[in-house]
């Protein structure tokens, strides 16, 4: 059970975002003059069209695109201000994220490429291989421990990919598209699992996705449009 406490503390707070693409006449307003503030338990959809800024927005707050101004407080941090290293190690440790493209190393079996990440941060093979193979139990892959991503169905290398986002215990989850090149049953699948992990004090889960059916199971739905927030909605109400 959740405090009101938990479930109204943000977990991450971005405030007069910008961001622009190309230079001189020739750019594009990819961001301009978001605000956004993910709380605790907290399960984000975000929605547009194609071009609306999704994706950057996602990058940004994940700190793997750069904005051009404003401001994304996370983990006692201001993002903006952070230097590349610093940024890439408090992803590290904070972040999961998971794309539609799965970005699974093909040549390691699954408990691997879970594990990868604990690996990088510095931890030892034989502590990070068990919390790697607890963390595929958990999206029910554990008969799939020793198959290489070649070896899996899309839904499967997904279920491998969100294992991989969460082996560090992540304060927020960053998913883009994470259902993307799914069939229905395994979008549901997928959404389940990030609903089950959403549910997690001290957690927010922001994913970007064009699926009416992903959307559903969020608790908020914001809509983007031309790089701005057109509508927030309440579930019920999408
Ligand atoms: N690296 C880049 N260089 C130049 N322009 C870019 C770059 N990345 C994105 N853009 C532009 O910024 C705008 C927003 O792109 P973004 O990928 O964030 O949109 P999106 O809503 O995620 O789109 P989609 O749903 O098609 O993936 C688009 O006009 C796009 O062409």
């Amino acid at each position: 059970m959740t405090t009101n406490t938990d479930s109204e503390s943000p977990v991450i707070v971005a405030t007069a975002l910008h961001k622009r693409y190309g230079r001189g006449d020739a750019f594009v307003e990819a961001i301009s003059g978001v605000d956004l503030t993910a709380s605790s338990e907290e399960f984000i959809a975000v929605m547009g069209t194609s071009g609306s800024g999704k994706s950057t927005l996602l990058q940004l707050l994940g700190g793997l695109e750069r904005a051009d101004s404003g401001s994304i407080h996370f983990e006692g941090n201001d993002i903006c201000r952070m230097s590349d290293s610093a940024i890439v190690s408090l992803r590290r440790q904070s972040m999961g994220v998971v794309f539609q493209a799965y970005n699974l190393m093909p040549t390691l079996d699954a408990v691997d490429n879970v594990a990868l990440p604990l690996l990088l941060a510095g931890m030892g093979r034989r502590t990070a291989v068990p919390i790697a193979r607890a963390c595929l139990n958990d999206v029910g892959m554990s008969h799939r421990m020793g198959s290489r991503p070649a070896q899996l169905s899309g839904g499967e290398q997904q279920r491998v990919a969100l294992a991989r986002a969460l082996v560090n215990q992540p304060k927020l989850i960053l998913a883009d598209e994470p259902t993307g090149s799914l069939d229905r049953k395994n979008t549901h699948a997928v959404c389940e699992l990030l609903c089950d992990v959403a549910s997690t004090a001290g957690r927010s889960t922001i994913v970007v996705t064009h699926d009416p059916a992903v959307a559903d199971y969020a608790d908020r739905v914001l809509t983007l449009e031309d790089g701005q927030i057109a509508e927030r909605m309440p579930m019920g109400q999408a």
